[in-house]
């Protein structure tokens, strides 16, 4: 695509915005002079109301403020057992306490979209990307090849990479989107970092929030960019946030919940306050492995870009505490009618929260394996809670639960709407980075235009659409396998 037909596309978006503050600005003026009149002449009529006043509502609705939140997001039936009715009630439901609000997050709008003239060249770099670290075996050359499928095969790349999934997922996907060029980001001090962050990951022996989890969840997030195309409103500062924040999202994991921390009173939970406990932890032991100059892949951002890429990366990491769950579902399920309002910031929160449950969308045997070493941990942390004369947590108990029965649950009340509404989003906002109509209604842009804008509409449309059938299809395969195993 030209530069020229980049500029054209953005220019469309900022006329659309453009256009909805002026209706917006246009309404409130109505209103205002219907109440005038009203408490002058006490002759204004329902029905003169009616018009401006939903207009006034619908603008509202997609305007920079954010919906109100409702509590009532899930509807769970009551075929579902109580001690999973209960968990998900209690760990995905917004708390009355919660620390950041959606709604109320710094709005800047998909500004990557109105800085996409540079960003969309990255879609171009993608495929011709020649970074390589020195010393790969072919082996871990052909998996990270395969690094934008949704296929990719962490047990099997852990294996043949010597158990440094992290440190070559993170470093593929920085080179691949050529990040570490353009933060002048050393090999050296990147292995360092890596290294580092991995081995974090593996002081607490946990089954699942290890550094298997942590370089799944990273792949998963550049893949969910690369497939949809996402890297095209992104600019570079985000891109380097998103893949930085998915890496660190669990480091230092200890292997019990939240709620685990603040029952038993731990020192994380008095040092955070109770809210968000883990995440805190993560996103402060994260940024501390780039203190030291030897791991410091931060030092080649500027004042200006590296308080940007803490804001993303902390409200990235701070939305995967899963309390934050329906407060984002609504949020997209309203911005997908105007994507080009949403924050590209709790965008990227809601990707990384997507990514970090995306392994029931994977393949079966991803799936069964990362459900299993999950409940050893959270059966583990049960063991402690009986063995310290607590209440066992909900599904902590090794004893009584069935997992099967559990995992339907999880795939149908949490999974499909979490997935549903990001592949809404990815649809919408390719959608409206070609708005073909949009860019034409200004009277200085050509017809001639239009063709190419159109077909890569359909490209970009398509990207998402793809996308949602391979997820659908194994979300479905595996819901089949759970319940064949509930059956038995
Ligand atoms: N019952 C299930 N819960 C799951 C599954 N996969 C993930 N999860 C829950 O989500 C969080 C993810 O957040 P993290 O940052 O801690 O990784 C995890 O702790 C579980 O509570 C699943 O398949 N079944
Ligand atoms: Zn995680």
């Amino acid at each position: 695509m030209s530069s020229k037909e980049r500029a054209l596309w953005i220019l469309g978006l900022r006329q659309r915005d453009k256009f909805r503050k002026k209706q917006l600005h246009q309404v409130a003026k109505r209103l205002e002079t219907l109440l005038e009149r009203h408490s002058l002449e006490k002759n204004v009529t329902v029905e003169e109301l009616i018009g401006p006043t939903k207009l006034a509502v619908q603008l509202l609705k997609t305007s920079l403020k954010g919906p109100a939140i409702n509590n009532d997001f899930v509807k769970i039936d009551s075929t579902v057992p109580h001690e999973v009715r209960q968990w998900l009630m209690s760990t995905f439901t917004p708390q009355k306490i919660s620390a950041r609000s959606v709604g109320e997050s710094r709005r800047k709008g998909l500004k990557g979209i109105v800085a996409g003239i540079s960003a969309a060249i990255r879609m171009e770099k993608l495929s011709v990307s020649k970074n390589e670290m020195a010393g790969l075996t072919d082996d871990i050359k052909r998996q990270l090849g395969n690094i934008s499928s949704w296929n990719f095969d962490i047990f099997e790349f852990s294996r043949i990479s010597s158990n440094r999934p992290l440190l070559y997922v993170l470093y593929q996907s920085l080179a691949s989107f050529d990040l570490l060029a353009d933060f002048r980001i050393k090999e050296p001090v990147l292995m360092n970092f890596a290294a580092r962050i991995e081995d974090l990951y593996l002081t607490n022996k946990n089954p699942y929030h290890n550094d298997i989890h942590a370089a799944d969840v990273t792949q998963a997030l550049f893949s969910m960019i690369d497939l949809n195309g996402a890297q095209v409103w992104l600019d570079n500062v985000e891109l380097f946030a998103a893949l930085f924040a998915a890496a660190i999202h669990d480091v230092s994991h200890s292997g019990t919940t939240n709620n685990f921390h603040v029952m038993t009173k731990s020192n994380l939970a008095n040092l955070y306050n109770d809210r968000s406990v883990l995440e805190n932890f993560h996103l402060t032991t994260g940024f501390g492995v780039c203190a030291k100059e030897e791991s410091n892949i931060l030092a080649g951002l500027n004042d200006k870009q590296f308080f940007n890429f803490r804001k993303i990366v902390i409200d990235m990491v701070l939305a995967t505490d899963m309390v934050f769950h329906n407060e984002h579902l609504i949020y997209f399920s309203d911005v997908k009618n105007s994507p080009s309002l949403a924050d590209t910031t709790t965008v990227l929160g809601f990707m990384l929260h997507s990514a970090d449950i995306s392994h029931s969308l994977r393949p079966w045997k991803h799936h069964e394996k990362m459900v299993e070493d999950l409940f050893e941990e959270f059966f583990r942390q049960g063991d402690k809670e009986a063995a310290a004369g607590f209440t066992i947590s909900p599904l902590c108990d090794r004893a009584t639960l069935q997992i099967p029965n559990s995992q339907i649950s999880f795939n149908k009340y949490i999974i499909e709407p979490t997935f549903t509404a990001l592949t809404d989003f990815f649809k919408a906002a390719n959608d409206c980075l070609f708005d073909v109509d949009g860019i034409l209604e200004d009277p200085h842009n050509s017809q001639a235009d239009a063709p190419d804008l159109a077909a890569q509409r359909k490209i970009f449309k398509n990207k998402a659409v793809r996308f949602e059938k391979t997820w659908k299809g194994h979300l479905k395969k595996n819901l089949q396998n759970w319940e064949k195993a509930a059956k038995k």
